[in-house]
């Protein structure tokens, strides 16, 4: 293969190690995912390897995608029949394969946040548990964390009251989950691993089956991701694993940096490779790195050295703004020069911010100055109601057995089955063991002839109405195309008449399932299943959009293994990062310096630290101190931008009053200067259905309208970029028709 031409002689080792274990350890930039993805390709290529005795783990979906594109890139050929996701879809892809050992129908559904802490709520009631004294979201994190470290409900320890309780729901919840016909993301991997560590047959299977399996992240494994990956290599033991220790920053979802000594341990034998030369980013933003990451113990120290070709490069750039504000209008205001005079492309930049919450207000100045901006984040169109009921509706019409999507749509829209009716039901399934849906299904099936018409009594006939709605829908669905059965449920239900009351709101609610709609016809081939599993599997980074030009807002644990030229780290301040949560915690500062490293090692050229004097909050604001992560960079690494505050070195201590105050307004806006410099606009201008024309976006088409605050928001589907928000008076919106 002549591309290993294009590697360095330890990338090279690594991409044509020997047959066994292997271990690649190496800092950010090092080239590790590269390396991994070129010995896919030497695997395909030089050894023969055929695609389906390959499978490889990512750790988003956007990576899977992107590694696919690489290796067929490098070998002009399609990948057909390679296993290449993250965890959580190669365990769906298993448990769908290998349903008949589990306690669930084929159809089963995989529930989303939203649907596990109403099941969790569900299981506290059912237990009469008090949901004040027992958080849902602390029970649900104590169970998701048992589930990753393998610990099932009836090896939940019970040390404390507390434990005890936890594990009684966690029992309960397991309970719900199976009678729903669904699993949580967590039962991916659980029963995944189950299922290969309890039928030797199966193991057998797929650990012949996967000749090689290739791991990228290993850092962030859980012990349930790592047991698995054990199982599955148990046979050809062809395991190939790049990781950085000290990029280990999902702890708080179970992850375990120590899977990388227990690997050391499992397979002594591991051949063990290092890449030292970093091909990422400037000298500079290095060192910078270096100096704040050598600070945490425990860790093998590793220098990180760049090319010639990236040199020493620039200094750091520091800026302190007033207030958060004047940090939002920083980031826009510099991206905007910069694209200005040539110096760079908006797809350079990256925005990375500690919360999400943080990303609002840098939203509203990318907003206010009309440039485009992309955001990784959930999508909140999937938080919407209508969309959410419409979900609800397909998921049980693949599998009737599923609880929490019945109990959302049962009356939706109102069909007079109340409280009364519902509990009825449920009741009648309990006495029965079988699911409310399909004794809705057998109720509209065979009508009176059915035994639970008489248990049911009054509420028979209502419940069977729907239930026959229900099953037809269920025989249709292996019929006809999935838009066709989303339309004829649509139209089965009135749902335009429900939702859509001909006011803004109501159009803008009507847009939104035609969306969904439009989704769904990307799914024709595909089907239900497919649509509905990747709805549950959308991760953070897949609401990406590609192949467009725009900064890029995130978080720093969403842009792991991302580069860009430019990055801005924003809210550099005590409390946001590190956040409040770890300042007491040893483990948990040391996480938050590592996910600090992360941000930082993702610039190729330069670094923007930014921090605001005052953070807003609940329409005050409160002074804030620098980052203490700030000290740890030295100072002639560091170059402070001529329009913040000027900030001394020992930050901690200066008293605010002396410092500088050169904010002339220029660079930020406060709440009270937010408000628009023109006559307050009390008349919507632009109404659903209209199309429009932005300067940067192009043609879009109005969704929906309201005014507030005095100012017109307008909600655009634009054929560009998709979904805005934009505020009317300022992004120049030019009326098509
Ligand atoms: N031998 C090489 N020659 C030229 N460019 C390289 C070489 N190796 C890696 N690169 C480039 O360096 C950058 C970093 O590589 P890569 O993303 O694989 O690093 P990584 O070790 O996976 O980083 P991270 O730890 O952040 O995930 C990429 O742009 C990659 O194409
Ligand atoms: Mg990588």
């Amino acid at each position: 293969m002549d591309s290993l031409e294009h590697l360095n002689p330890q990338q090279r080792a690594a991409v044509t190690a020997s047959a066994g274990p292997v271990l690649v350890l190496a800092g950010p930039g090092s080239g590790k995912t590269r390396v991994l993805t070129f010995r896919i390709g030497y695997l395909l290529s030089q050894l023969g390897v055929a695609p389906h005795h390959i499978l490889a783990v990512t750790f988003t979906n956007k990576a899977a995608r992107e590694m696919q594109s690489r290796v067929e890139k490098l070998l002009g050929h399609s990948l057909q029949g390679m296993w290449l996701g993250t965890f959580h879809a190669i365990c769906a892809r298993i448990l769908r394969r290998e349903q008949q050992y589990l306690p669930l129908d084929a159809n089963f559904v995989i529930f989303d946040e939203d649907d596990q802490q109403a099941l969790i709520k569900r299981a506290l009631r059912d237990l009469n548990l008090d949901e004040k004294l027992y958080r849902p979201t602390s029970v649900h994190a104590a169970i998701s964390n048992a589930k990753n470290n393998l610990i099932l409900p009836e090896d939940y320890p019970t040390a404390t009251y507390r434990d005890e309780v936890v594990a009684r729901v966690y029992k309960r919840y397991q309970e719900l989950l199976v009678s729903s016909n669904a699993v949580d993301f967590d039962d991916l991997l659980l029963y995944a691993w189950k299922l290969l560590n309890e039928f030797s047959t199966v193991r057998e299977q797929y650990a012949r089956r996967f000749e090689h399996i290739l791991v990228d992240e290993f850092q962030d494994t859980n012990l349930a991701q790592y047991e698995l990956v054990k199982l599955l290599a148990s046979y050809h033991r062809n395991l190939f694993v790049v990781g950085d220790e000290d990029q280990s920053i999902y702890r708080w979802r179970g992850a375990d940096y120590r899977n990388v000594l227990r690997f050391e341990e499992d397979f002594p034998d591991r051949q063990k490779i290092l890449l030292e030369q970093n091909y990422r980013s400037t000298q500079r933003v290095l060192d910078a790195a270096q100096a704040v990451i050598n600070r945490n113990r425990n860790r093998t120290p590793k220098r990180l050295k760049s090319t010639p070709e990236h040199g020493e490069g620039e200094k750091l750039v520091l800026y302190e703004a007033v207030d958060d504000y004047g940090e939002a209008a920083f980031v826009v205001d510099t991206i905007q020069q910069l694209v200005a005079g040539g110096k760079a492309r908006p797809g350079d930049f990256a925005i990375m911010y500690r919360t999400n919450a943080q990303s609002r207000l840098l939203e509203e100045a990318f907003l206010r100055a009309g440039v485009p901006y992309r955001l990784v984040g959930a999508m909140r169109f999937y938080g919407r109601r209508e969309v959410k009921d419409m979900i609800a509706y397909l998921r049980l019409v693949q599998n009737p057995a599923d609880e929490a999507s019945l109990g959302r749509v049962i009356n939706v829209p109102p069909r007079g089955i109340g409280d009364k009716s519902q509990l009825a039901l449920q009741m009648e399934a309990q006495r029965t063991g079988r699911s409310a849906g399909l004794i809705l299904m057998e109720l509209g099936r065979e009508g009176k002839d059915s035994p639970h018409w008489q248990a049911l009594g009054r509420n028979a006939s209502l419940l069977a109405d729907f239930g026959s709605l229900l099953g037809e829908w269920h025989r249709l669905k292996d019929e006809i195309s999935l838009p066709s059965l989303f339309q004829r449920i649509l139209n089965d239900l009135a749902y335009r008449e429900y939702i859509d009351d001909n006011t803004e709101e109501g159009q803008s609610r009507w847009e939104n399932v035609q969306e969904l709609l439009r989704i769904a016809y990307e799914y024709e081939e595909k089907g239900l299943t497919a649509f509905l599993e990747n709805l549950a599997l959308v991760s953070d980074q897949d609401t990406l959009p590609e192949n467009v030009e725009a900064p890029t807002l995130l978080t720093l644990h969403a842009a792991k293994g991302l580069e860009f030229p430019i990055v801005f780290i924003t809210g550099l301040d005590d409390g946001l990062i590190p956040h409040n949560r770890s300042l007491d915690d040893p483990e948990a500062m040391a996480e938050e310096r590592r996910l600090f490293y992360v941000g930082l090692t993702r610039a190729k050229k330069r670094v923007y630290l930014v921090r605001a004097a005052q953070r807003s909050t609940y329409g005050s604001f409160q002074d804030s101190i620098p980052s203490r992560f700030l000290k740890d960079i030295p100072a002639d690494l560091i170059q402070q931008d001529g329009r913040g505050r000027r900030m001394g070195r020992s930050w901690q201590s200066e008293s605010r009053r002396s410092w500088d105050d050169n904010y002339a307004g220029t660079w930020g806006s406060r709440p009270e200067r937010a408000k628009p410099s023109h006559a307050p606009i009390l008349q919507p201008r632009f109404k659903p259905g209209m199309r429009v024309k932005h300067p940067s976006w192009g043609e879009g088409l109005v969704v929906d309208s309201r005014i507030q605050d005095e100012d017109e928001t307008v909600d655009i589907f634009f054929d560009s970029v998709g979904f805005k928000r934009v505020i009317a008076s300022i992004a120049n919106l030019e009326i098509l028709s």
